[in-house]
């Protein structure tokens, strides 16, 4: 189902946070948040240490209680039927733990019992994720990499619409985190919307079809990668000629013109300069993100 929104068609809603605030021992942790996540969405929200992400995910998923404004997941206010919201989501974050002395498989047959899930479901979900000779693996021999597919494994396993991945390639090494971005297309092209918070900012802009930027409880910024790079792009334009040489003036008729006719040497292009996420997080916030 589709509305119209500003003159784009969108998905509907299924986030929305609506002057959303709480605070914990009267410092705030979160204020004014006001968001709205679109079906098939990869939504990030992004922002440094104890920015609230983490705390954002546990009030979408029905593990804290707002102090005030309105909260729907799907639809619904997180707390008003917990059982239906937990068939609907799935969660993936630092505590999300499983039985070391167990396999693979035996940990994962114990959320499929829980979800009451088809016996074919688990052999399916560890061939998604490339995890089916390791089955038979003791959780606690995995590598780093395997330990977070098995914990994907456990999040998507009863099929969530939507998935919340709390720093999903926090602490691993570049490939695997690779193997995780891959894994996260995967899933939203097979239909599954995800809420992804992460301080990396490269990871945002490869995965994200919006972000948020969050700092200290407030959003600063929410819109598309692209068009918040064009929307603070800075008054330069970079040339880069057929030497290798490239020169950054400002983006003004007359001093480009002035340049090109100096220069002597041949143009392969003039691009406007833009800034990447993590600049425009700096400027808004004065904060850098890792
Ligand atoms: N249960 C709690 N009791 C007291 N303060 C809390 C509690 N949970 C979170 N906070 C505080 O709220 C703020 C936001 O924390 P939160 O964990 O949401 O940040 P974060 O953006 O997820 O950070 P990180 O990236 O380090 O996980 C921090 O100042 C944190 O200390």
């Amino acid at each position: 189902m589709h509305v119209l929104r500003g003159g784009i068609y969108m998905n509907q809603d299924c986030i929305t946070m609506e002057h959303v605030g709480i605070s914990f021992q009267k410092k705030m942790a979160l204020d004014d948040v006001n968001i709205r996540v679109s079906e098939g969405e990869i939504f990030g929200f992004l922002g440094p240490s104890g920015a609230g992400k983490t705390t954002t995910i546990k009030l979408l998923s029905a593990q804290l209680r707002q102090d005030c404004g309105q909260i729907s997941v799907m639809g619904m206010e997180p707390f008003e039927d917990v059982s239906r919201l937990y068939q609907n989501i799935g969660i993936l974050s630092d505590n999300s733990g499983f039985y070391e002395k167990m396999s693979v498989e035996e940990n994962l047959k114990i959320f499929s019992e829980i979800y009451r899930l088809p016996k074919t479901r688990i052999p399916e979900v560890l061939d998604q994720l490339h995890l089916t000779e390791d089955g038979k693996k003791k959780a606690e021999k995995l590598s780093r990499g395997m330990k977070q597919r098995l914990l994907f494994a456990r999040a998507i396993l009863h099929k969530p619409k939507l998935l919340f991945l709390d720093e999903p390639t926090a602490n691993l090494d570049p490939s695997t985190s690779e193997d995780v971005h891959d894994i996260i297309k995967q899933l939203n092209r097979d239909g599954t919307t995800v809420f992804l918070t992460t301080h990396d900012m490269e990871e945002a802009d490869e995965l994200c079809s919006r972000v948020a930027f969050l700092n200290e409880g407030v959003i600063k910024e929410v819109g598309v990668p692209e068009e918040l790079k064009i929307k603070y792009a800075k008054d330069r334009v970079k040339i880069l000629y057929t030497d290798g040489t490239v020169k950054e003036i400002p983006k003004d008729k007359t001093a480009i013109a002035e340049e090109l006719l100096s220069a002597d040497k041949e143009v392969v292009t003039i691009h406007s300069v833009e800034p990447d996420l993590k600049t425009i997080f700096l400027d808004l916030t004065g904060r850098e993100l890792a």
